[in-house]
């Protein structure tokens, strides 16, 4: 499986834009079309890390929310929203975020935000991108070769000098939640993810520039040192990579009010909600119910039609049309012809 089955709506190709959502039954005014599941991977942003609850991504105008975990450094709504956590990540999913947490505490001194870096130079090419991820499998295999023959005392010591040497010792919070969240997800359920995940539409050169290239081939190695040992097979530059691609095309904002608020808290990967194509003139809007998405139409919609949503938010709206086209040519690698989409 990986495109959801509904009797309201059928993936299928769609001209010159891939797979889209198409009606399959008269959709009338409000009709909620979709439920999106929890995200596959997602980030908070750190600057939010106290304002934003783990479980449900809660937001209360900024105030520090009232659980806080000190151990994994997340705050919660409340003790419910922290058990559900506790229960879905499960022990090796919570040792993995102290692990984190620990890591991040103790190289405070050199966090960076590639992301959020101005895109100055030209995106990295193919041969780039993959040459970086090339040398970095080739340190992570030779890291995992010391580890597994150095006794403990030796193994911090290759830890510590790995990451004082082979990397930049630019820290990026943001990257390595994504990252790991992925990652946990894929280790709890590897088949499912591989059809879902690697089913979505794929940007093979998502990178913003060379170092936000380093930055994300960096955390793939920091996380390479500092997750728990039987979280090893999953971090991998396959999954790093297919999580990175896919979330330059399909990747949801995650905002501060239900729909588009002014506070941008992170971003996720919601495979099965990924179908939905843009339009200029939208027949469905999406809205954030807790850590999920509810797909509803904006008016009646035909069998036949296509079903799409906006992938403009906020002040995106108010862009004139050759403004519009250029943005989503740049964040969502397409051209469209404004009376078409
Ligand atoms: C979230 S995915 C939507 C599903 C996608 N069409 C697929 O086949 O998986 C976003 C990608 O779909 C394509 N897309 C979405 N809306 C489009 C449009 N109006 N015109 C052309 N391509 C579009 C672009 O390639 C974009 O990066």
């Amino acid at each position: 499986m990986s495109p959801p089955i509904s009797g309201l709506f059928a993936v299928q190709d769609v001209v010159d834009a891939g797979r889209g959502v198409i009606a399959i039954s008269s959709l009338s005014q409000d009709t909620v079309v979709f439920k999106s599941e929890q995200p596959s991977a997602h980030v908070l942003f750190r600057q939010y890390r106290k304002e934003v609850c783990a479980r449900c991504f809660s937001y209360d105008r900024g105030r520090t929310l009232p659980i806080r975990d000190n151990a994994i450094g997340k705050v919660f709504c409340t003790r419910e929203c922290q058990s559900w956590w506790v229960e879905e990540q499960g022990r090796l999913g919570s040792e993995a975020w102290k692990q984190l947490h620990s890591f991040l505490q103790l190289k405070s001194k050199v966090i960076t935000n590639a992301h959020g870096l101005p895109m100055l130079a030209a995106k990295p090419t193919r041969d780039e991108v993959q040459a970086a991820w090339d040398e970095a499998e080739d340190r992570a295999g030779s890291m995992r070769r010391e580890l597994s023959s150095a006794s403990q005392f030796k193994a911090d010591k290759v830890l510590q000098r790995a990451l004082q040497q082979s990397w930049s010792q630019a820290v990026d919070p943001d990257i390595l939640s994504y990252l790991l969240s992925g990652i946990l997800e894929y280790a709890r359920h590897p088949e499912q993810w591989q059809t879902e995940v690697s089913d979505l539409a794929m940007d093979e050169t998502p990178y913003r520039s060379i170092p936000d290239l380093k930055a994300q081939c960096d955390s793939f190695l920091q996380l390479t040192a500092i997750t728990p040992v039987e979280l090893l097979p999953s971090v991998t530059p396959q999954v790093c990579q297919t999580l990175i691609n896919a979330a330059s095309h399909n990747s949801f904002g995650i905002h501060s009010g239900s729909e588009d608020g002014d506070e941008y808290l992170g971003y996720g990967l919601y495979p099965e909600a990924s179908y939905f194509n843009h339009s200029c003139r939208p027949n469905i809007a999406k809205r954030r119910v807790g850590s999920a998405w509810e797909f509803r139409a904006i008016r009646d919609i035909d069998i036949g039609e296509e079903c799409c949503i906006t992938y403009l938010g906020g002040d995106e709206k108010e862009l004139t049309v050759v403004e519009r086209r250029s943005r989503l040519k740049q964040f969502w690698g397409f051209e469209s012809p404004p009376d078409i989409h």
